[in-house]
């Protein structure tokens, strides 16, 4: 496994590199705005950060800590612009280099074309993504965590396509003068589309600045094998379980965000391969605690007329059903936060169709948000990782799997 990811790694990095290069365009100016106030954006640095006015200074360093996320549109009129900085991410809709010009087209027309139905689901779960408080919520209680662990940090929060832009966080922490940063993208597994394109952004905006190329920093490019996270997914699935009456009898359903299959098959992405890593290792900390039931792995949410990774979960569900399974528990496995589609796929779609499928009885496991061990793993690894804080990875093999710059990841 281990081989084969690392070739999927090395191919990777030559792909991107071939297909993509990298577009100084592509960085803070593709963001579409709505019609807001000026005062509305210019908040880009977390309420909850704000909160902490002067930076922790250990010895001589200031230490920060950026959590890098996707982001998610606040209210109904963010949907399409927020669409808009999606589909124009090269790493999200990957075109030959001849016809790149077409991107941002490209990205206005899917997004006014895919604007009603995403309205409609953000509508249905409150008017907006949860996505921006939550993951508020996890950088203060991470800075917390690393506070008693005595390390103190001010901890910035970067969205790919939403407020807090990674840009606006970035602005900040040159403006607190951070000596020493931490990178830890908040997806367990790593894929092109998600951690490896907020690594790329950062890598174009270290490569023009002065003060971000000489500042002492390490990436942490994926966590899902840490104890503290497979202990705390374990811990909410075990507690899920309970709650059935034959809690032995439970199909335990592992439900992944797609990703085009192209992106595993032709660009290396090693998503699907830590995906069901990180899936094994939840099961064998389940069988330690005598929880051996059934379980599957299928992948959700696709977008578009590409093939997929699969299988998909809508027709697992079906087949589940059609086997005579009858009870489901659901689990949301590639993201940490709840959003929309844990509450309204998930819960809402998902849920109806195992229903009408003979499935009787559902359950869902939450998504970690907050939970303490966690959150306590995420500091872990935050400490863990500053031996690493300035040092270069020796290969770019290296620079995909352990701690390493910015500048080492696409090498
Ligand atoms: C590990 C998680 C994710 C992967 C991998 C991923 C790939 C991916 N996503 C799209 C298209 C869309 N994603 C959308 C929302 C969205 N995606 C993720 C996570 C991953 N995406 C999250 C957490 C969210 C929701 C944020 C929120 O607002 O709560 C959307 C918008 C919603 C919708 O219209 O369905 C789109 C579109 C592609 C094409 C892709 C891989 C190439
Ligand atoms: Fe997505």
């Amino acid at each position: 496994m281990e081989a084969s990811s690392s070739s999927n790694l090395s191919r990777a990095s030559l792909v991107t590199k071939c297909f993509f290069g990298w577009s100084k365009k592509q960085s803070f100016f593709i963001h579409q705005q709505p019609n807001k106030c000026a005062s509305q954006m210019e908040v880009f640095v977390t309420s909850r950060t704000k909160e902490v006015p002067d930076i922790p200074v250990v010895g001589n360093e200031k230490i920060g800590v950026l959590l890098l996320n996707l982001g998610g549109p606040e209210t109904l009129e963010d949907v399409q612009p927020f669409l808009f900085n999606l589909f124009a991410d090269p790493d999200i809709i990957r075109l030959p280099r001849l016809f790149r010009f077409l991107q941002r087209p490209l990205a206005q027309f899917i997004s006014v074309a895919r604007a009603p139905k995403s309205k409609e689901g953000y509508a249905s779960i409150g008017g907006g993504s949860p996505l921006r408080q939550i993951t508020d919520a996890q950088a203060e209680e991470l800075r917390k965590a690393l506070c008693e662990k005595n390390v103190p940090a001010k901890v910035y929060v970067g969205m790919r396509y939403w407020h807090p832009f990674t840009e606006e966080a970035i602005e900040q922490i040159k403006r607190d003068n951070i000596t020493k940063l931490v990178v830890l993208p908040l997806y367990p597994q790593f894929s092109i589309s998600t951690s490896g394109s907020s690594l790329r952004l950062l890598e174009g905006l270290f490569r023009e600045d002065e003060y971000l190329i000489n500042m002492q920093h390490t990436v942490i490019p994926s966590w899902y094998q840490r104890e503290g996270y497979i202990k705390a997914m374990a811990n909410l699935i075990e507690k899920e379980l309970d709650k059935f009456d034959c809690p032995q009898e439970v199909m335990i359903f592992f439900s992944a965000h797609g990703v085009p299959l192209a992106y595993v098959e032709e660009a290396g992405d090693p998503y699907k391969a830590e995906m069901e890593e990180c899936v094994d290792l939840i099961m064998e900390e389940l069988e330690k605690r005598q929880i051996t039931n059934a379980y599957t792995l299928a992948y959700q949410s696709r977008v578009g007329p590409v093939e997929w990774l699969k299988p998909y979960t809508d027709e697992t569900i079906i087949e589940l059903g059609q086997k005579g399974v009858k009870s489901l528990l659901a689990v949301p496995i590639s993201f940490v936060s709840e959003h929309i589609e844990t509450l309204e796929e998930i819960d809402v779609e998902y849920k109806e169709l195992a229903l009408k499928s003979g499935i009787e009885n559902w359950g869902r496991v939450p998504a970690l948000n907050c939970e303490p061990t966690f959150i306590t793993d995420l500091a872990d690894a935050v400490i863990e990782s500053l031996p690493y804080v300035g040092a270069m990875a020796v290969s770019n093999i290296e620079a995909r799997q352990v701690n390493c710059p910015v500048m080492q990841i696409f090498k």
